[in-house]
């Protein structure tokens, strides 16, 4: 269940769109199953830029949320030697956001890459971790390939699935936001869209999630036990030439209990251009954004971060419309 939840005080009930994937036959094209629950997604996309996925393959979130507190429970030493060259995918840690970890995991659906991040953490080994996110990755990227293609399909493009798909990657971020003592709530972390594409997200059922509605109003999301959370990012508005907006989303922390969450984003890969299909392009649609390489955008993106992070807003100096907007 999702409540709305405004600036200040209460707002009225009201649900993230609910799109219910859970009898659906895995990429079953074209029977009427498919074409009912394709209508859905693109008709909750177009509203909110996101909604919430009901899934048969939901992870066992006793199991899930166990291997993530033994890693967050890991010596700082130990969990900083997660570094990579790719903007938000090392450790981190943000002095405008004291509540706020997490640590990333490149390509985590491929075995041996998540049991390199493994090997990191845990020189004796920990093959529990090893299943328990690996069993995660496989299932919500699967999930996301089955979404995307629907997408495509609505937009009469799904000629451009293969390379759509063989052009991204995916990456997990594992996330720990401390509690907060502060009863009108601390920030977990700053309003803002995903830069990528498409994201999955599941989370141990303490709140903490809020999604801005198109006129404005925030919604605490209420991840329902067999759900993930499906959200465009800034990259897909780019790719489907603004049919689809990225919802602002943010984390506010309330209360004694520690959130954690788990997104797998799906990213393009560098050296390639993101640039929208030629049959999105037309006089009513003309395009929005010039052809970028994603991995070129987030380093410029990233590195505008840093000049103003130590201001509360965490104020951003660069996003995707000033970068290649025509
Ligand atoms: O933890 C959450 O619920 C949100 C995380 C998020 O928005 C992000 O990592 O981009
Ligand atoms: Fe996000």
């Amino acid at each position: 269940m999702v409540l709305i939840n405004k600036e200040m005080g209460f707002g009225s009930a009201l649900r993230l769109p609910t799109v219910d994937f859970s009898s659906l036959d895995h990429f079953k094209l074209g029977t009427r199953e498919w074409e009912s629950t394709k209508m859905q997604v693109r008709k909750a996309l177009e509203e909110y830029g996101c909604f919430e996925v009901v899934y048969s393959e939901v992870p066992n979130r006793k199991e899930m949320f166990s291997v993530m507190e033994d890693l967050f429970n890991l010596p700082l030493e130990t969990k900083i030697l997660n570094q990579s060259k790719e903007p938000f995918t090392s450790h981190q840690l943000f002095s405008a956001m004291p509540l706020f970890e997490s640590t990333g995991i490149n390509d985590a659906p491929i075995l041996e890459q998540l049991k390199k991040f493994t090997k990191l953490m845990w020189p004796q080994e920990n093959g529990v971790f090893s299943k328990t996110i690996h069993s995660f990755s496989k299932i919500t990227s699967e999930l996301d390939q089955m979404i995307r293609r629907m997408v495509l399909e609505s937009f009469g493009v799904e000629e451009y699935y293969d390379d759509h798909i063989n052009l991204t990657k995916y990456h997990l971020r594992l996330i720990k936001y401390n509690p907060s003592d502060n009863e009108n709530g601390d920030i977990g972390i700053n309003p803002h869209t995903d830069k990528n594409m498409t994201s999955i997200l599941f989370d141990n059922q303490i709140d903490g999630l809020e999604i801005q509605t198109k006129v404005g109003e925030w919604i605490t999301v209420k991840i329902s036990p067999k759900s993930f959370i499906f959200l465009i990012g800034d990259s897909f508005l780019a790719w489907t030439n603004g049919r689809l907006q990225p919802p602002v989303h943010r984390v506010t922390m309330r209360g004694n209990k520690v959130r954690y969450s788990l997104v797998l984003f799906s990213v393009p890969k560098g050296r390639h251009l993101v640039q929208s299909p030629k049959e999105l392009v037309d006089k009513d649609h003309p395009l929005l954004f010039n052809p970028f390489d994603y991995q070129e955008f987030i380093t410029t993106y990233a590195s505008s971060i840093k000049v103003t992070s130590s201001t509360m807003n965490c104020k951003r100096e660069m996003n995707l419309e000033k970068y290649c907007g025509v």
